[in-house]
């Protein structure tokens, strides 16, 4: 599905209305129905199956945010609700189709309230404390900067009210161009997303405000929603099954590919083990590991399914593993660099031979690319050579990229497809919404994952998975996609029996198969995979 900027998102919308020729209450009523549906899917019903008696409370801004939260009140008191809405504008303020809106609401039974300053927040906590849901209808796509202070104290009290939050397109106070929140903005459990998701809602801080995200395209044409003007995206599971490779009857570990990770030193034997795992649980077919000679025989003992090549030195491999490597990727689908590999200064020659020779995909992770950037222009030495894949996490972005984690962190969508852009390659900015940047320009939100990925480990899983996907020949940047959603989803599966909490890597890597089988249609049965 495709992801856009608020600029996008209107020039859709003025499509629509004035190319089409949809009514732009029309779209409101739709997006109403779209919150009051979600609503009706999430609150407990009575024995009926119907809302009655269920208290709402809608706050209301100004704008169009404001017009659909409107929309939604009257549609909840036609659903027997009990509806409070607290007005965060005067009434001469609203516009087209929130005005009328606004009249239409004050047609039915339902409450409605103007906040003129600090003098209604005993109400407003009154009715918070017993609302079942709380629609958040202030801002939408058109806020810029910060909510302005009486908002901002109305907004903690909704944040610490008992009831379910549901935000009306992006939660209020995130700015939907970069999910930047200034000082406070309201913390959703849903939003309800026109259109289209906007940028807001996967990057800086909107992750952490929006919730689950629910996308309704409200009956905008699905042509305009399908532009190929827009080259932001976020993956789906119907996007991830449809990269998966289908098994042949007859395959075998041939046919299956090669893949060789390049990996450990000493002290960091467990990378290379843990990348190994996340390949052979992708489905690698033969997997060949080089590491340093002081560790190859911990690590051939601790993966008993890989090949493992002692290369030199001792404790970290130096500028004579290149003739190992070389002769083992050959015959080779695809070749994984960084795990745990240290940072061996006599290494960065055969970074540079690995990237001007070898023409199968390259992954560089972890400290192949903090090798990397200390050498300018080795980055593109490879100069068209073969497929390369980066996956960084912000140090390693800042430091490739000579800049701040902050900027890296500030800067994250533009940087990433730049990066690609600039170094030919796939690059995998890793985060709590990892992007996955093409050199083509495109750039794919992943929205699988959780906290719980924080823990040593589980990037080393990523890169063998990746490895895993590219020896089995999906293209360089399915296969980082694949690689990142699927990871991101065993952690969420691993999620729901733990918490955000106490599972290792190991589990996300032996849980990869389970996911990847969830997502598959077919049925084994027949011996269909
Ligand atoms: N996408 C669609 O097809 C549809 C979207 N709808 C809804 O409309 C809003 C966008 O409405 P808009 O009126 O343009 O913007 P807002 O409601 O967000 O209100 C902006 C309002 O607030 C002022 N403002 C901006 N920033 C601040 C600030 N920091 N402090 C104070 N005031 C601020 C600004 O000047 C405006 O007056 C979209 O999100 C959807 O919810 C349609 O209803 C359906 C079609
Ligand atoms: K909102």
């Amino acid at each position: 599905m495709r992801v856009v900027s608020v600029e996008q998102m209107r020039q859709i919308e003025e499509r629509a209305i004035h190319q089409y020729g949809i009514p732009s209450l029309l779209l409101m009523e739709n997006a109403a129905w779209a919150v009051v549906d979600e609503i009706r899917r999430c609150l407990p019903k009575d024995e009926e199956g119907d809302l009655n008696g269920r208290k709402a409370v809608i706050l209301v801004g100004k704008g169009n945010n404001g017009g659909d939260g409107l929309a939604v009140a009257r549609l909840l008191v036609f659903q027997g609700m009990d509806v409070t809405v607290f007005l965060f504008a005067q009434p001469q303020e609203f516009k087209g189709d929130a005005a009328l809106n606004l009249r239409l609401f004050q047609g039915t039974t339902g409450k409605c309230f103007e906040i003129k300053g600090e003098k209604q927040r005993r109400l407003t906590r009154f009715a918070l404390a017993q609302a079942d849901v709380v629609v958040d209808a202030l801002f939408g796509i058109g806020m810029r900067g910060a909510l302005p202070s009486l908002i901002e104290e109305y907004v903690s009290e909704v944040n610490r009210a008992p009831g379910w939050v549901i935000s009306i397109d992006i939660p209020s106070g995130v700015e939907a161009n970069t999910g930047k929140v200034y000082r406070t903005a309201i913390c959703a459990q849903t939003t309800v997303s026109f259109g289209l998701p906007k940028w807001g809602l996967f990057l800086g801080e909107g992750p952490d405000y929006c919730g689950r995200v629910v996308v309704d395209p409200i009956s905008i044409p699905n042509s305009y929603l399908q532009d190929e003007g827009i080259s932001t995206f976020v993956l789906t599971d119907d996007d991830v099954r449809a990269l998966l490779p289908v098994r042949k009857l007859k395959g075998h570990k041939g046919t299956h590919g090669k893949g060789i990770l390049v990996a450990g030193s000493k002290g960091m034997s467990g990378a290379a083990v843990l990348a190994g795992q996340g390949a052979l649980r992708s489905g690698i077919g033969l997997l060949q590991i080089v590491t340093p000679h002081g560790i190859a025989q911990d690590v051939d003992a601790r993966i008993t399914e890989a090949t493992v090549w002692s290369a030199s030195g001792e404790d970290s491999l130096n500028e004579e593993a290149w003739s190992v490597i070389l002769k083992q990727a050959e015959k080779a689908q695809a070749l994984a660099v960084g795990p745990g590999l240290a940072q061996n200064l006599r290494f960065i020659s055969v970074l540079d031979e690995i990237l001007k020779t070898i023409s199968c995909p390259v992954v560089l992770d972890a400290d192949a690319l903090n090798l990397v950037a200390l050498e300018a222009g080795l980055l593109t030495s490879r100069n068209g050579r073969g497929p390369l894949i980066l996956t960084p996490h912000p140090g390693e972005m800042a430091r490739l990229c000579q800049c701040s984690v902050d900027d890296v962190e500030n800067n994250r969508l533009d940087l990433a497809v730049a990066k690609a852009v600039e170094w030919e390659a796939v690059v995998v900015l890793k985060g709590s919404v990892t992007i996955i940047a093409s050199p083509d320009g495109r750039a794919f939100f992943n929205p699988t994952g959780n906290p719980g990925l924080g823990t040593g480990g589980t990037g080393d899983v990523l890169t063998g998975s990746i490895l895993a996907w590219l020896a089995q020949g999906v293209p360089p940047l399915e296969a980082a996609c694949l690689g990142v959603y699927l990871h991101g989803k065993s952690a969420d599966s691993l999620a729901s029996e733990y918490g955000w909490s106490g599972f290792t890597a190991l589990e996300v890597a032996d849980y990869l198969p389970k996911v990847r089988r969830g997502l598959e249609l077919k049925p084994l049965d027949g011996k269909r995979g």
